[in-house]
């Protein structure tokens, strides 16, 4: 008899992945992708369409025995009392709402507030500022507002086939992204969101780690699935120590602990990870398109960019990129713009423009790293992640701007292989998710370089005093 097959799926913010793997091994059987619209608004059925195409592509569910979904996070999705969706989604990049976080914030009584209540200070990517912007400025969405989910719980009841709010599922990293949901107690702030929308509409369950969800209607295990940052730390095996740092649309650094975390300046957000631990985690708007966008400038592709970067000195002849193309979230800056500095006859080469624009997202992310390290992260070596990560440059500059050992597993759908290793062991009915075998990683170790990182924050102070 043939060993069960489970099927994991990401879907992010630029595109769907499956893979289906072997449930015991977690050997890769064959996978399929999907491209999702452009845009900060999205009708969450182009998602559900992105999900069949590339089911599809990865030929098809109907030998699968269990599935479960990670996604992007926070994006608002609003369902009315026929489980409708009652307007485009607004995604965690989407900065509209940054004037309704700062409300909050200041309604509560400020960052700290926020962060004991439920673990994060909102900024516009959290799901509770785009509930108020809703309130705010199309109040009759917000009175027809009768369910309120994320991405991934909008694709696993899709996937269930229910119609009912009643079935709506979650997990506790996703919903610990809402700004209504307290990673340390493990429950909903129905004031805090009654603060926003105005009312307080159906949630989805929280299931628990391990837990089944359901069924689809050809009877496949659903998994609760998670928030993608979550399921990419189960698909990497992340442990103590250990911290993953992700190029994708996002940049993210995140690590396991075993305590939540209170950052009331808001850099670190409290989320919850996919085993019943705790996944503190500092996100930046700007990383893998930073790579794109100069590479468009620069007129070359991404492995002419990496080696340009890499032909070009340690500080880029001086030149300094501070990236925020689509405005900043940590630091909170909604509205900036990217900014050029050290820019002489010298530095005017496209080695130093590619370089810079590599030392500039990875800069980004090692504020992010420090700002871990203050909430009590121990970092023994990053783990990088993210289609920027495939960039041969990110890999080799990145030890000597983030300070730490870097590995690098092979290019790989990470976020979806969580989920495949959740839906894995909801079929296992274990205490602990299956010990699959974990890819072998390139080594990165050239020692750091702090001049760098000096000359980018005097470069972000100049252009942003405030941030
Ligand atoms: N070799 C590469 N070098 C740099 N960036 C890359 C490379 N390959 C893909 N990317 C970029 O990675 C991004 C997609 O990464 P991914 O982690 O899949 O994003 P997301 O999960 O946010 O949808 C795109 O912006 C893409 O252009
Ligand atoms: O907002 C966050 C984390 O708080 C992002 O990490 C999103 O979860 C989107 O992820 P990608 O699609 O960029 O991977």
């Amino acid at each position: 008899m043939s060993r069960p097959l489970v099927a994991g799926v990401d879907s992010s913010t630029q595109s769907c992945k499956v893979v289906v793997r072997d449930a015991e091994t977690g050997a890769l059987v064959r996978s399929g992708r999907a491209g999702h619209p452009d845009g900060t608004e999205v009708d969450p059925a182009a998602w559900w369409a992105a999900l069949q195409k590339a089911v599809a592509d990865a030929g098809g569910l109907d030998d699968v025995a269990a599935v479960a979904v990670g996604g992007q996070q926070h994006g608002m999705v609003c369902l009315d009392e026929r489980g409708d969706v009652v307007r485009d989604a607004l995604l965690w990049n989407d900065t509209r709402s940054a004037t309704a976080a700062d409300d909050l914030v200041s309604e509560l009584g400020g960052g700290q507030a926020w962060a004991d209540a439920v673990g994060s200070v909102p900024v516009a990517s959290f799901t509770v500022t785009k509930l108020r912007w809703l309130a705010e400025h199309e109040p009759d969405h917000a009175r027809a507002t009768a369910a309120v989910c994320l991405p991934h719980d909008w694709l696993t009841w899709k996937l269930s086939g229910s119609r009912e709010l009643a079935d709506l599922v979650t997990d506790r990293s996703d919903a610990s992204g809402t700004g209504y949901w307290s990673a340390e107690t493990g429950d909903y702030r129905t004031d805090l969101l009654e603060r926003a929308l105005g009312h307080v509409p159906a949630l989805p369950r929280v299931v628990g780690p391990g837990e089944a969800a359901g069924r689809t209607p050809t009877g496949a295990l659903l998994g609760p699935g998670a928030g993608d940052n979550a399921a990419a730390a189960l698909g990497l095996g992340a442990g103590p120590g250990d911290v993953v740092v992700s190029v994708g649309t996002s940049g993210v650094v995140t690590a396991i602990a075993d305590r939540g975390s209170r950052d009331g300046t808001g850099a670190v957000a409290g989320f919850a990870d996919g085993t019943g631990r705790f996944l503190p985690l500092v996100c930046t708007l700007n990383a893998a398109r930073v790579l794109d966008a100069m590479a468009r400038v620069l007129g070359v592709d991404h492995a002419r960019l990496s080696d340009l970067a890499l032909e070009a000195e340690p500080g880029a002849g001086g030149l300094v990129l501070v990236p925020y193309l689509e405005g900043e979230r940590t630091p909170n800056l909604p509205d900036a713009s990217g900014s050029l500095h050290g820019l002489t006859l010298g530095s005017a080469r496209p080695a130093d423009f590619a370089r810079a624009a590599v030392e500039g997202l990875l800069c980004g992310l090692a504020d992010g790293l420090d700002a871990l390290v203050a909430q009590g992260v121990t970092p023994h070596r990053a783990l990088l992640v993210g289609g920027g990560a495939a960039s041969e440059a990110v890999r080799q500059v990145a030890p000597t701007v983030l300070g730490v050992p870097v590995d690098a597993p092979p290019p790989g759908e990470y976020v979806a292989d969580g989920a495949a290793r959740q839906a894995a062991w909801v079929l296992a009915g274990t205490d602990a998710p299956p010990a699959w075998a974990l890819a072998d990683v390139a080594s990165y170790r050239s020692k750091a370089v702090p001049a760098v990182r000096e000359r980018y924050a005097a470069a972000r102070a100049a252009a942003y005093p405030a941030g």
